[in-house]
């Protein structure tokens, strides 16, 4: 059976049909933004309540297709230049709340049981917020989604740093600073090409000093040297992206050092297609990447990157494996428990989200098939 999306009609013609087992299935992701995944009625209401009159439409339909259609450019740095409009709504402590609420309700609904949601701070301070009132406000936020959701999903805040200014090392502190309370670690994001991931070495090495998580987008614009760069100069722990490592994989499937590399030591692929089609980083979905990189090995994950900006969903993604890929839930529960593994938790929490709903959900997908 298939149930048609809640998203506007007119989106709905370039998403799949999605199986009910799909929308059914538990997920995991990783790899989310929040000012890329606003619904369009909100940012609509946001942007009549603090005066912002730049949006290209006001009917939210409209709205949820211009962003995919503006982002369906085959440049990332085009892609990139979407956001300025969900971030200039995004700059007072109750559009922050709201947005980080939503994102935590829509996710449960389509199945999310564990999300990792990025943003990067320095970006919601044109209101007057300091950085800690920020994270605190998207803080606040995501645990008023987690209730309004029924405790259905656990969402951890990833705070980014922005490749192309300088102050990753405050985003660093910030995150050591609020790592008790809701974040989960850090990221660097923004366009890749004359950014390499080194120029941010201060943040990362600062992170590790105290012990923090890192991942770093890599291998999305750029080729493997910048997921070379990524792992070995700065140590991330996962890639965002990291698609471009098929550069190390010869057409027979042989694995260059760097490949073997991030595949022996699990560091964990937070593999988004939806994105990579828009952007460029790879063709069609029969030939993106994934499918090869899972054969061969890798630890990869599943991800949304930016649902409104993407036009995507969790179970869209999944549905568009599934149809590329002929993948059934069995494949689908690795991609879930692979993120669940690499998730910035500590190792308790982790292997109680796998053992205690992730597990018992496939197997009850799988019985009721
Ligand atoms: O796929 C991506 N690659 C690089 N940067 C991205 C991607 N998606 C979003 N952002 C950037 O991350 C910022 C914080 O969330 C967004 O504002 C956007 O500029
Ligand atoms: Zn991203």
């Amino acid at each position: 059976m298939h149930l048609s999306d809640n998203l506007p009609a007119s989106a709905a013609a370039a998403a799949p049909a999605v199986a009910e087992w799909v929308r059914r299935a538990p997920k995991a992701v990783l790899h989310d933004h929040l000012d890329g995944g606003l619904r369009p009625e909100t940012i609509i209401e946001l942007a009549r309540e603090c005066g912002y009159t730049g949006l290209p439409t006001e009917d939210p339909a409209a709205l949820g297709v211009w962003f995919r259609d503006a982002a369906d450019s085959g440049s990332l740095e085009r892609y990139l230049e979407t956001f300025a409009h969900t971030c200039a709504v995004m700059q007072s402590r109750e559009a922050l709340f709201r947005v980080a609420a939503e994102c935590a309700e829509d996710l449960a609904a389509d199945g999310v049981v564990y999300a990792e949601v990025r943003y990067a701070p320095e970006q919601h301070l044109a209101g007057g917020l300091t950085l800690d009132e920020v994270v605190t406000a998207v803080n606040e936020g995501f645990r008023e989604g987690e209730r309004r959701a029924g405790g259905r999903i656990v969402v951890g805040a990833l705070l980014t740093g922005m490749r192309h200014t300088d102050r990753s090392l405050e985003i660093a502190e910030l995150t050591v600073a609020h790592r008790a309370s809701g974040v989960a670690g850090f990221d660097i994001a923004g366009g890749e090409i004359g950014n390499p991931p080194a120029r941010h070495l201060p943040a990362f090495q600062h992170l590790k000093r105290h012990n923090c998580h890192f991942t770093i987008h890599a291998g999305e614009a750029v080729g493997a040297e910048s997921v070379h760069e990524a792992v070995q100069v700065c140590g991330a722990e996962r890639i965002g992206h990291g698609v471009r490592i098929t550069d190390d994989i010869a057409e027979d499937g042989t694995l260059g050092h760097l490949a073997a590399y991030v595949r022996d030591n699990r560091i964990a692929l937070e593999v988004c297609p939806t994105s990579n089609l828009q952007t460029g980083a790879a063709k069609d979905y029969a030939s993106h990447p994934i499918d090869l990189l899972r054969r061969a090995g890798f630890r990869v994950t599943l991800n949304t990157d930016n649902r409104l900006v993407s036009g995507t969903t969790m179970s869209r993604e999944f549905q568009h494996m599934a149809d590329a890929f002929g993948y059934g839930p069995e494949v689908f529960e690795e991609f879930t428990v692979a993120a669940v593994e690499a998730a910035f938790l500590p190792l308790p929490e982790r292997r109680r989200i796998i053992d205690e709903v992730i597990r018992p959900g496939y197997a009850a997908l799988t019985a009721s098939r």
